[in-house]
């Protein structure tokens, strides 16, 4: 197993065997989000795309925090609404926090302490969910006087029960992991301090399955969200064709008569 280890202030990025974990690191202030920890996150997920010895990403927080959004305190040096008026902004674009960008490689998320507003936001843009069982989520925005822009006014509504996900845009109240857990926000409810072991523990049984299956499986679910199934059924069958041509897919079942481990390639 290889590990190599890039640092920087504000975002840790750390590759252990075939996951890279991505860590916002801004304890002090909850882990909210700068622009510097944001264009830190955006490589990284270049990196994931890019890097095929990459099965599987976590995103997580430092000092048991996950994120606290924006940085409301930088907010009073430059108003955000001001630098998007300045231009060069798209807004329906925010790869950092996966809006109008999500990854070819499965993304979980470990959660520890509170995961407001942006940090909430984030949270949509992953696939599986783990928390500890003091996490706090919301999407608080609202409260300020400001608009979810990482993207929660489309994607809250469907991935949660209607009513739920409008009570907790409306009224920007946070909730507790085990309410994120009954209503479907996260998957896993962890004691405090180990959603990050219980995240690298899935990430492990994923990156062992075959990554081709793993990948095709992930832009099915991506690319027919929302299409009729007939036509679902076309993207569906085509990628999955494609596995069944690979050598993974020999690699598989042979390993199974011989009562083996598989050990795939990715060809
Ligand atoms: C538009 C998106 C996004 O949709 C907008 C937002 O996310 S708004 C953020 C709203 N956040 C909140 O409501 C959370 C506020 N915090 C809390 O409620 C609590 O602090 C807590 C529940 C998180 C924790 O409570 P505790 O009791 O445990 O701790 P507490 O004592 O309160 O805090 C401890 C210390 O931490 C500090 N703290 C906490 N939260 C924050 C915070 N959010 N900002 C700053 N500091 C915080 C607290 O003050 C304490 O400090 P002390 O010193 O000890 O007092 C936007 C999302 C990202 C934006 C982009 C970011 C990068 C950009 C840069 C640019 O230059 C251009 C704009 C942009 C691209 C920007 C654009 C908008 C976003 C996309």
């Amino acid at each position: 197993m290889t590990t190599e280890t890039q640092t920087a202030p504000e975002c840790l990025v750390e590759k252990r065997g075939h996951v890279l974990i991505v860590t916002m690191n801004r304890p002090q202030a909850r882990n909210a989000l700068s622009g510097e920890m944001m264009r830190i996150m955006e490589d990284a997920w270049d990196q994931v795309d890019a890097d095929p010895d990459i099965r599987v990403a976590i995103l997580t927080g430092a000092g048991g925090y996950f994120c606290a959004g924006a940085d409301l305190k930088d907010m009073n040096k430059k108003a955000p609404g001001d630098k998007f008026a300045e231009g060069g902004w798209d807004l329906t674009r925010l790869p950092a926090l996966l809006k109008g960008r999500r990854l070819t490689k499965p993304l979980i998320a470990a959660v520890e302490g509170p995961a407001i507003a942006g940090g909430t936001e984030i949270l949509q843009g992953t696939d599986i969910r783990v928390a500890g069982e003091s996490a706090k989520f919301g999407v608080s925005e609202a409260k300020w006087g400001l608009f979810p822009l990482g993207g929660s006014a489309v994607r809250l509504v469907r991935q949660i029960p209607y009513t739920i996900a409008a009570d907790i845009l409306l009224t920007g109240r946070h909730i507790t992991a085990a309410e994120a857990k009954e209503y479907g926000l996260i998957g896993y409810l962890v004691p405090d301090g180990s959603a990050l072991d219980k995240a690298l523990e899935i990430a492990d049984q994923i990156a062992a399955n075959g990554p081709l299956a793993v990948q095709a499986i992930l832009k099915t679910i991506r690319d027919s969200e929302g299409l009729h199934e007939e036509e679902a059924f076309k993207i569906d069958a085509e990628l999955g064709a494609a596995v069944f041509k690979s050598a993974d897919a020999k690699i598989g079942p042979r390993a199974f008569a011989n009562r083996e481990k598989p050990v795939f390639t990715g060809e």
